[in-house]
């Protein structure tokens, strides 16, 4: 079977730009949309698609639920790849719509958290709709007259895809957004490490105590590994209760992070891994400064071999 990529969908979503910007040679008759984050899991794990392509967080508006729930509590899938994507939003409507006609808005959540203030001073009176995505947005204000929608705030590919005008250009609030996408696999051989890589986790708490995320931090800390996101989510077992996400740098196969796992597995009632992986933002300048003496690689291994040695009773 030829390589198959699932993507929430329809055609012109962000999704499918960073499904093509990661696989540039795939031709299109590869991408499979579906029609959520749920379904595009469901697809990997049950082997119809190769991989699967989801929005994990957004710099304005944060992490996306749908997909860290499938994360946390699905059967495991692998995060073997990322990528960030700049989303720059558009108000389309259907031809002969003018700005003051329109009424009722559709769009993605995580699109309509980031064009609420661009709404308030130009649409103030207008309904805000949310639905499975910025393109299915679009398809169903093109699909005139049924559509309950006037307009559409998705890309401008998907506005032109399903043959809508637009009114208004840039309605993001923050021109800088930009959206970290994933891309799963079934379990199974990791990326080879790059010397730029990541590594995400979920960490659940045995109990609560005081000082016990300082404690999961500190397996962090004192090997030297940089943590780039922490959120915390409830796990769903009653309010007050939460995992942690986490993000580090690094590859698992490298030793300190390697231990840094070891010691969180020792300290938590459960560690889901969920993938080391080449880092979107490698080479732009803004990696982790080099690891201070004491904590390289050969550091690691070096103590490792000396540890050996000292229980073979060989001192010095
Ligand atoms: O709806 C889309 O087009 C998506 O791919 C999800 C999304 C929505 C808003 C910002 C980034 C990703």
């Amino acid at each position: 079977m030829s390589n198959r990529y699932a993507y929430l969908g329809p055609e012109g979503t962000f999704t499918e730009a960073a499904l093509r910007a990661l696989k540039p040679d795939a031709p299109a008759a590869q991408f499979v949309p579906c029609n959520g984050v749920d379904m595009v899991f469901a697809a990997v794990r049950r082997g119809e698609a190769t991989g699967g392509v989801v929005p994990l967080e957004n710099s304005v508006e944060g992490g996306v639920s749908a997909t860290t729930a499938e994360l946390v509590n699905g059967d495991p899938l692998l995060i073997t790849a990322e990528i960030a994507v700049a989303v720059e939003f558009t108000l389309f409507a259907r031809r002969g719509t003018a700005l003051p006609d329109v009424k009722r808005v559709a769009t993605h959540s995580h699109a309509l958290a980031q064009c609420r203030g661009w709404l308030a001073a130009n649409l103030p009176d207008a309904e805000a709709h949310i639905v499975s995505s910025t393109a299915a947005a679009a398809q169903s204000v093109a699909e005139e007259p049924s559509s309950p929608y006037d307009a559409a705030i998705c890309a401008r590919i998907a506005g032109e895809r399903y043959g809508l005008v637009p009114l208004a250009e840039g309605v993001g609030d923050r021109a800088e957004a930009a959206t970290r996408f994933i891309y799963l696999s079934r379990p199974g051989t990791l990326p080879e490490p790059t010397g730029a890589d990541r590594t995400s986790l979920v960490a659940f708490l045995p109990h609560d105590h005081p000082g016990a995320l300082v404690e999961l931090l500190t397996q962090f800390a004192v090997r030297d590994v940089n943590l780039t996101r922490l959120e915390s989510r409830p796990t769903g077992d009653g309010l007050g209760t939460y995992c942690f996400f986490m993000d580090a740098d690094g590859h698992v196969a490298e030793a300190r992070v390697g231990e840094a796992l070891m010691g969180l597995r020792r300290i938590c009632k459960d560690v889901r891994f969920l993938g080391s992986y080449p880092r979107a933002d490698a080479g732009l300048g803004h990696l982790r400064p080099a690891a201070r003496i004491s904590t390289t690689n050969d550091d690691f291994h070096e103590a490792e071999q000396w540890l050996a040695r000292i229980r073979a009773g060989r001192v010095g």
